[in-house]
């Protein structure tokens, strides 16, 4: 992938990006079975791959420069910005938009907030794009002082772009290194962004989880139903489910399943894709989706009695940890997903994990051109 902004030594976020996407894949797929060499070499399908440009669906992009010059990208360690706008990660599409939200900017008035000084107001822009190419975006502020310009002015931007359905205000007052804050302001009636993939349709609201490789996602769902079709009407749980993506993938006729994640508009997203799952008929009707907001060690509370033979775990980076290693070790789960993000956290949560045997597994390059991975394996009770 050609990139001005590595080559110009401008930004090295990429960091495999001298090297083609076959080495990539093949170092990536050696550094991570040496991180796990638990899992049978056998048991290794070929890597789940998308195209090495256009796949990133988030931008978040921190605003520095003035008004009349805005810069959106990065933040140097001397407090610098650098503009990163046409990263070639980005679909043409997002890269189209960025040149409209700084016309925006300047059309506003709205100084970039400066690190150093501590003073002006827009610290970040964050912009979500599905795969038909709808965008959602979210204006990172320091103070409520702009609102209200953006407001009034927000139907300009909205006629310009009309694939801008979800537009938002993100408070973060304090002089803090975090990407948001804890108050969301939504500006527009509608507050979701549906990510419509071939099978379902998830939806995404600010601030939400959802994976970053438009191509490659739903790939993960897929593997996960493929590693499931062979079971007759199941129970089964999707752990950390964010918006529902595995449970959604995994509900065949008769199935049930539970999904349990921390964040209420995440789960809120979820049971909005199953009431417009059920409605187009992309879900079969008798099957039986239902999602709670709980901390994944509730998992035996919420479905201990319950009984389910199938889990999803899906964990951030720290991985499972050892109170669902527990759960699952008295479960009665005889197949067991696990997708994750860290291979060394899915090396410590698999070595813990002595009641399961690795069937299969497989690398998705999510993130092409580093040196990151998201691994899943299959796993089956001894
Ligand atoms: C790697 S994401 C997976 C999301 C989802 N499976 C997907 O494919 O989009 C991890 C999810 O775990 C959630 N999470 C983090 N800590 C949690 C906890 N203690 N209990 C339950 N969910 C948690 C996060 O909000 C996030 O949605």
């Amino acid at each position: 992938m050609q990139c001005e902004y590595y080559q110009l030594d401008q930004c090295r976020s990429c960091t495999w990006l001298d090297l083609e996407l076959e080495t990539q894949h093949e170092r990536k797929a050696e550094q991570v079975q040496e991180i796990l060499p638990m899992i049978p070499a056998q048991a290794w399908l070929p890597m789940a791959y998308g195209p090495e440009a256009g796949f990133r669906a988030k931008a978040k992009m921190v605003v520095t420069g003035s008004w009349k010059d805005p810069q959106l990208g990065i933040l140097n360690p001397d407090h610098s910005g650098q503009d990163l706008s046409q990263c070639p990660l980005y679909p043409k599409q997002m890269q189209e938009l960025f040149p409209l939200l700084k016309t925006f900017i300047r059309l506003l008035r709205i100084p970039p907030y400066d690190v150093s000084r501590r003073s002006g107001e827009l610290k970040m822009i964050h912009v979500w794009i599905s795969p038909d190419n709808e965008f959602m975006v979210r204006w990172v502020l320091r103070s409520p002082k702009f609102l209200s310009q953006i407001k009034s002015k927000l139907p300009l931007l909205l006629a310009q772009v009309p694939a801008l359905k979800v537009v938002s205000v993100n408070l973060l007052p304090e002089h803090v290194a975090l990407t948001e804050g804890a108050e969301e302001i939504i500006l527009t009636p509608q507050e979701h962004l549906p990510m419509r993939f071939a099978e379902q349709t998830l939806f995404l609201r600010p601030g939400g989880f959802f994976q970053t490789n438009l191509f490659v996602t739903p790939e993960l769902y897929r593997q996960a139903a493929a590693w499931t079709a062979d079971l007759e009407a199941c129970r089964a749980v999707d752990l950390f489910c964010g918006v529902g993506g595995f449970a959604l993938w995994l509900a065949r006729p008769s199935w049930q399943v539970r999904g349990i994640e921390i964040s209420e508009p995440a789960v809120a997203a979820a049971k909005m894709a199953v009431a417009v799952g059920l409605q187009r008929g992309t879900l079969p009707q008798d099957a039986s989706l239902e999602f709670f907001a709980a901390d994944a060690s509730e998992v035996f509370a919420l479905v201990g009695d319950w009984d389910p033979q199938v889990a999803v775990v899906n964990p951030p980076r720290r991985g499972i940890g050892p109170e669902t290693v527990a759960w699952l070790a008295g479960s009665g789960v005889k197949r067991l997903i696990y997708s994750s993000c860290n291979p060394r956290s899915l090396a410590k949560d698999l070595s813990q994990l002595t009641d399961y045997e690795v069937s299969a597994a497989r690398i998705f390059d999510l993130f092409p051109h580093t040196s990151h991975a998201e691994v899943m394996v299959k796993l089956e009770r001894k």
